[in-house]
């Protein structure tokens, strides 16, 4: 059976329900507050009609007023009320259009008693209600037709009994009348479908939005991250860094850089292949990350050579040369065979420098000294670790740590 588009993308399902139950509860605060407005003012505009029923059919002033006061009062009354309560909005869109169709039944009544033939000039304005319950009030489609059935059902029984009316009249009146019916419904029509396919877009839009933010968040993250060691790369490093000075700002500034770079490595890749190296670096860095504290920030600074960013304070209780010294150790204690190597082992040597970190300043001359340290290392034979002060005044020279 053919369906409108509209009442198509109503039954569509969306979120685990469908989209006219989402479309209700998203767009209940706007479809509510819009709703209030519009009625207080078709209601005050009704009630102002009472004057212009005086004034054009005297002889019904008195039915409409008490018509209007005793009867459409109360149910404006009971509208208001029924709108603060708690509920979903298309219940309260509901009582709203039924009042209208009331209000305009309670008109027609009050025609009824005329014997004025000027009502059948007055009464085209009975159309008034049809532009309210389909393009003022907007309405969801479905129930504007209803309501729309209602009035022309009202109207047309009315027309009737009205004094003088004949089938000419009729004729005329529903020359003026079908096609205002016609044209407002469509006009409704148009309105709550183009409402319903903005808020999709909006909700497409938010979803794409989210998961556009829950993809680049996973994509920091990958980039911050070495793919063979598992553990942080340059990135991720400068990132630290960043935090670091950050946190801080006012304690103490000192760090320790500590490179480590493997010992012959290019022998133990030739040696045993490049399969072999990559498993290689793999426990290195874990022997390395285990060998740090939690406030320590270990990364593969690039091939075989790994950076340790060591804070310095009240809560460290390694110095730099010390957490370097264990790091050597804990690679030594690997027992990676390593036939080209003095040692026998895979080893480490590494170079520290401890400096203050000062915020703003890029940690480059800190990794410099630490460089600098790292080749007096190798040169005294690996597997062995060499620390370096550093100030911006004073170069010192570097003291051995540990003997090959
Ligand atoms: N398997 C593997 N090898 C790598 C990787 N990155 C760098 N290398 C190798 O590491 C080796 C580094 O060699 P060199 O810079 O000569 O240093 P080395 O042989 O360790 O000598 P020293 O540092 O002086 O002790 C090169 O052969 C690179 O190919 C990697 O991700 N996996």
């Amino acid at each position: 059976m053919y369906r409108l588009p509209y009442f198509k993308l109503l039954a569509q399902p969306s979120g685990g329900t469908t989209v006219k139950k989402r479309y209700d509860i998203d767009r209940h605060d706007q479809r509510l507050r819009s709703l209030r407005l519009l009625s207080t003012l078709v209601t005050v505009l009704y009630f102002c009609y009472i004057p212009v029923d005086i004034y054009l059919l005297a002889d019904i002033g008195l039915r409409s007023v008490l018509l209007r006061v005793l009867v459409a009062v109360p149910l404006v009354a009971f509208m208001f009320y029924y709108l603060r309560r708690p509920g979903p909005i298309r219940h309260k869109e509901l009582v709203s259009i039924i009042l209208v169709s009331l209000a305009a039944l309670i008109w027609c009544l009050s025609m009824l008693g005329t014997n004025d033939p000027r009502v059948l000039h007055y009464f085209y304005a009975g159309l008034v209600f049809q532009l309210a319950l389909t393009i003022v009030l907007a309405h969801p489609f479905e129930y504007s037709v209803y309501a729309s059935l209602f009035l022309c059902a009202c109207l047309y029984t009315t027309i009737w009994f009205l004094p003088g009316a004949n089938t000419e009249y009729v004729i005329n009146h529903l020359v003026v009348g079908v096609p205002t019916v016609a044209l407002t419904l469509m006009a409704n029509y148009r309105f709550s479908y183009e409402s319903l396919r903005l808020y999709l877009q909006h909700v497409n839009s938010d979803e794409l939005r989210s998961e556009l933010a829950a993809r680049n968040k996973a994509l920091e993250k990958i980039s911050h991250i070495d793919p063979l060691t598992g553990i942080a790369n340059r990135r991720g490093l400068s990132r630290h860094a960043a935090s670091l000075t950050l946190r801080r700002r006012s304690a103490d500034k000192h760090v320790a850089v500590i490179l480590i770079d493997v010992d012959h490595f290019k022998a133990f890749n030739d040696a045993y292949g490049h399969d072999a190296g990559d498993d290689c670096l793999k426990q290195v860095a874990q022997a390395i990350k285990n060998a740090c504290g939690p406030r320590d920030m270990a990364c593969r600074y690039g091939g075989e050579e790994f950076l340790v960013l060591h804070t310095l304070g009240a809560s460290s209780v390694l110095s730099g040369g010390a957490l370097g010294k264990r790091i050597n150790a804990a690679v030594e204690a690997l027992r990676i065979p390593h036939q080209d190597s003095s040692h026998a082992y895979v080893t480490v040597s590494v170079g520290v420098c401890v400096g203050i970190f000062e915020q703003g300043k890029a940690l480059k001359p800190l990794i410099q000294r630490a460089d600098q340290a790292l080749y007096a290392a190798k040169h005294a034979g690996r597997n062995c670790v060499y620390e370096e002060q550093y100030s911006d005044v004073a170069s010192v020279q570097p003291s051995l740590f540990k003997d090959a």
